[in-house]
């Protein structure tokens, strides 16, 4: 996307808002637990919390290793601005919410759960409450999906630009697709289907 002259900023902040939306399309309002990894799918997870907040929810923020790049660090500036709280025990956490963000690894995950979201995703694995996984369920191979059952297991699924092949093994209820900032030459080579009128996302599933 790069050449097309777009900027990580603006990718992420499109993409937080269609997780938001996706969000909204399916689940009433309550309290959520952001659970925010160390690379961009967790920057994802700090623009759908900002969103989350201004759509009417109680966001707060379980962000364990919290990268000192501007680009973090402002987002995360961002969401203390509009009054959402970072949390230390998720476990605690996750029995008070409604839903649970996971934006903790998305397509450049690789290989085994290192410290400390091997804990993380111990505890979101042992919970009933509805997850949502932003571009990759946490913990799958992005192709491969979850052969050795290490991945969390979402109710919803958020697809980015297009799904990765790990989402033919989603066995959730919700498959939404959002990220609308493809240009039409790129999204008829990727087989983008049509977002509905002015929606920020669309129902895959
Ligand atoms: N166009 C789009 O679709 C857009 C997608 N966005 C989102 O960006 C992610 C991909 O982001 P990226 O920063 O490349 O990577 P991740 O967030 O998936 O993860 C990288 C970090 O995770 C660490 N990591 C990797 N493997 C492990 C592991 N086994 N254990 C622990 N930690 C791990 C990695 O650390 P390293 O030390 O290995 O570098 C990174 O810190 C995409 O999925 C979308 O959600 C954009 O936001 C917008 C455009
Ligand atoms: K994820």
């Amino acid at each position: 996307m790069a050449k097309h002259g777009y900027t990580i900023e603006q990718l992420m902040e499109l993409a937080g808002l269609s997780v938001a939306a996706s969000i909204a399309s399916e689940y009433p309002k309550g309290r959520v637990v952001i659970c925010v990894g160390p690379g961009n799918n967790g920057g994802d997870g700090l623009v759908a919390a900002r969103h989350l907040n201004h759509f009417g929810y109680q966001p707060c923020l379980y962000y364990p290793v919290q990268p000192t790049k501007d680009l973090y660090t402002r987002l995360l500036l961002q969401c203390q601005a509009h009054g959402i709280a970072v949390v230390d025990d998720l476990a605690d956490e996750v029995n008070k919410c409604d839903i649970v963000v996971d934006a903790i690894f998305g397509f450049s995950f690789k290989g085994t759960v290192r410290a400390p979201y091997d804990e993380t995703l111990s505890i979101l694995r042992g919970i009933d409450k509805p997850i949502i996984s932003i571009d990759v369920p946490s913990g799958w191979d992005v192709e491969l999906g979850n052969p050795q059952g290490v991945g969390l297991s979402p109710d919803m699924l958020v697809s980015l630009t297009a799904p990765k092949l790990c989402a033919n093994h989603f066995a959730g209820r919700f498959h939404y697709l959002g990220g609308r900032f493809v240009p039409p030459d790129l999204a008829r080579d990727l087989d983008i289907p049509q977002y509905p009128d002015s929606s920020q996302c669309v129902r895959l599933l």
